[in-house]
């Protein structure tokens, strides 16, 4: 795992643990084993470290935080390269992040490649750099420098890494002769500053103004997570004695070790990569099928959808061809376009230039017979299975046979729009989440017929997009709507028993959630709601009124078509479930009116009103999501329930730190939220979503803690072998 070899004078440690060359245990042991060596070895004059392959040690093993401790720490591996005799240099290529930054810390003298980048991300795990981290680099960079790398845990590029003193030298070329070079002109001790433990950290005056600030930016943009104050605290004991802040540094780890925020956020890592990892079955998956290029795209409809969709892959390099077949609308798209673009020019995203390539890979278009030679097409018309019928058959038509079709139907059931083609394997659907220009997520939908290449096309697409994609199979709603519909349908029967919106919203916003459900149905617009609910009535033959009380024998809610009808659609008429300064106004506040409309819809249809508990409120919001997941996976929509909870928190902003739904329910044990979802079902039987999930049944009365992993296979077999 550690190569150790000789050049002349200068022992070269070569880390060779691909693919990040994570500091896993053998790592580690090479490492301090190295070092020892290295300074008993009189030949030798000085040690490099330096990474085999495409990167520097890019931290610390995640896959080992939950396994038992084996061989030295990090720190004590740290500890070792600081008081080696000879001077240590770290060569970096790559990423050198996490524990491979402070690695670099420990040794005496950093030199980089120009593409290289460093950074802290243990944030995003939860976590601190806890092998001195904190304390190392205040001492280089400066308290402000640290804290704001340390809490946002971005990737800083060498050039501005060497500004701040992280680095002390960038190079081009060969980075190991680069470092021989460098090695040869170092005195043979180690000059006492180079021990950073020596130099007292930077920007001591402003430390207090310093922490005050960055603990405010902390609390406005990560709210609710605990690692980032942890972080904040630890740097400022960098002011201490060496000894004592590392001390504080500790203790402070520790607390977010053993914490469950840095457990979920943990799992999100491998669940996020997980999830862009498919399988279909033996002959469609990942390993078996390949994409096919897509060099060139269009996108049919100029709508807020449609727009966002050519923003992100404009953005990505690839030429869009728009077409909206009215003059207006087409106008109106292209300067939304333009004004998304120059938005991320305004906040430094992108330059000028690059915005303007971006528009000249942009041909606006009337007519679906511009598409005939595009790769990929994506429709993101309205929602109505008529018309999508009817632009696929003629896409069918006029687009070449190769040409993969897309529909970004956030509902509709694929394979009824692939029957409108005679190609139905290169028909999927490519769900992407409002704004699409912003929310990372793409619920890629498979039809029974999509071919594995389709499938495999658009999953790359996700990544050449810089989207998170997610598969999954077509069922109404797929899983980010399936499951959303509970949710949003729990919150408004909350409403009429008792909760106000705000009331709820809170509720919901202290559990982590960016807004509660009505401030996203004001975002939204109460109209998209609505439309969908009459769509869904014409489609099942029935009607919607504001007098409706239940549908088919399930209760309903029509508070949100009363809202609706009197003109309350949200932000955009700067009343919706709030009201707005004005319209189009991001600030929310509380409507006596709409609390009165509630009340007399209550009165009206005779509910009595009664208090409800924050537990009430969490639990039936997320357990009847959760007890839709667990059909979700029961029949085979979503294949495992990484890909779920990748969907909750990338497409609905669901806490990080709690994990996702299903992650979520893991923690509070399959066995008391099956318990409360009977409870429910019990207390609600006119909502038979509340019917428990089979599979959940199983899982939480099988007697065993069955580990996520086992869920979707429990799925398929029967009870007496879980
Ligand atoms: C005792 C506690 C000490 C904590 C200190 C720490 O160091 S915490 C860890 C800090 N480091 C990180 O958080 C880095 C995490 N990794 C990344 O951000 C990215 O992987 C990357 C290094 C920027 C490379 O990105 P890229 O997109 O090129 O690759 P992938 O993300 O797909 O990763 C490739 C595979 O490698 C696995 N992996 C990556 N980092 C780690 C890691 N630190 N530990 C274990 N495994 C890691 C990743 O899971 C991928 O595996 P697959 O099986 O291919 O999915």
């Amino acid at each position: 795992m550690v190569d150790y070899r000789t050049v002349k004078s200068v022992a070269v440690l070569e880390v060779n643990n691909p693919p990040v060359n994570a500091l896993s245990y053998n790592v580690r042991q090479g490492l301090q084993d190295g070092i020892e060596r290295a300074n008993k070895d009189k030949e030798i004059k000085s040690i490099i470290i330096i990474g085999k392959g495409r990167t520097y040690p890019a931290g610390a093993d995640i896959s080992e935080f939950s396994k038992p401790h084996k061989g030295p720490n990090l720190i004590e591996v740290g500890l070792g390269i600081e008081s080696s005799r000879k001077p240590v240099i770290s060569a970096i290529h790559g990423t050198c992040l996490g524990g491979g930054l402070e690695i670099a810390l420990f040794s005496h003298y950093r030199i980089a490649l120009e593409s290289a980048k460093v950074g802290f991300p243990e944030v995003a795990l939860g976590l601190l750099p806890g092998a001195h981290g904190t304390q190392r680099l205040p001492r280089v960079a400066g308290m402000a420098f640290a804290m704001e790398i340390i809490t946002s845990g971005r990737h800083v590029s060498a050039r501005e890494a060497l500004q701040h003193g992280i680095l002390d030298k960038l190079v081009k070329g060969n980075l190991l002769s680069e470092s021989l070079d460098f090695a040869a002109s170092l005195p043979f001790s180690v000059p006492h500053n180079r021990r950073l433990r020596n130099v007292p950290a930077k920007g001591a005056e402003n430390a207090d103004r310093i922490f005050e600030v960055a603990l405010n930016k902390v609390k406005q943009k990560q709210n609710g997570f605990i690692a980032p104050i942890n972080c904040l605290k630890a740097v400022k004991a960098a002011l201490l004695p060496y000894e004592e802040g590392a001390k504080i540094e500790r203790e402070l780890f520790m607390e977010l070790l053993t914490s469950g925020q840095a457990k979920a956020q943990q799992y999100v890592f491998f669940a996020e990569r997980a999830a862009t990892r498919w399988y279909v079955s033996n002959e469609k998956n990942q390993k078996k099928c390949s994409a096919v290029p897509v060099k060139t795209t269009g996108v049919i409809g100029a709508g807020t959808m449609g727009s966002g969709i050519v923003v992100t892959l404009l953005r990505a390099g690839l030429p869009v061809i728009l077409v909206e077949q009215d003059s207006q609308n087409l106008e109106r798209g292209v300067n939304m376009i333009k004004g998304i673009l120059q938005g991320s020019v305004n906040l430094k995203r992108m330059t000028s230039q690059q915005m303007n390539k971006c528009l000249q890979q942009l041909t606006p278009a009337q007519s679906l017979d511009s598409l005939h030679n595009v790769d990929l097409v994506i429709e993101a018309v309205f929602e109505n299975l008529k018309l999508k019928e009817e632009i696929f058959g003629k896409l069918d038509e006029i687009c070449k046979q190769q040409t993969i079709l897309c529909s970004n139907t956030s509902t509709l059931d694929i394979d009824k729009i692939a029957r409108a083609t005679k190609r139905p394997d290169k028909v999927i659907g490519t769900h992407f989440f409002a704004p699409a220009f912003v929310m990372p997520l793409l619920e890629n939908v498979y039809g029974t017929k999509t071919s594995g290449e389709t499938i495999a096309t658009v999953m790359n697409l996700g990544k050449t997009i810089r989207k998170i994609p997610v598969l999954v199979k077509t069922c109404h709603g797929f899983v980010a709507n399936r499951m959303l519909a509970r949710y949003q349908t729990e919150a408004s029967f909350l409403l009429e028993e008792g909760c106000l919106p705000h009331e709820y919203d809170q509720v919901m916003e202290e559990f982590g959630f960016p807004m509660g459900a009505f401030k996203v149905g004001d975002l939204s617009g109460l109209d998209i709601g609505y439309r969908i609910r009459q769509e869904l009535a014409k489609a099942n033959g029935y009607t919607v009124t504001t007098d409706t009380r239940y549908i088919q024998g399930e209760r309903f809610s029509s508070l949100a078509d009363k809202l609706y009808e009197l003109g309350r659609l949200g932000r955009k008429t700067g009343k919706g479930w709030y009201k707005y300064d004005r319209p189009g106004a991001k600030e929310a506040f509380v409507d006596p009116d709409v609390t009165d409309i509630i009340l007399k819809h209550c009165k009206d249809a005779g509910i009595i009103r009664r208090k409800i508990s924050t537990q009430e409120i969490v639990e039936r919001s997320m357990y009847s999501s959760i007890n839709e997941g667990f059909r979700c996976l029961e029949d085979g929509v979503a294949s495992k329930p990484e890909d779920i909870d990748v969907i909750w928190l990338h497409g609905f902003g669901f806490p990080r730190y709690r994990g996702g739904p299903m992650y979520y329910a893991s923690t509070i044990g399959l066995a008391e939220v099956y318990d409360r979802i009977c409870y429910y079902h019990k207390t609600f039987p006119e909502s038979s979503y509340w019917v428990p999930s089979d599979l959940l049944r199983k899982l939480a009365t099988s007697g065993r803690n069955i580990p996520m992993s086992d869920w979707s296979t429990a799925a398929t077999v029967n009870k007496s072998r879980l």
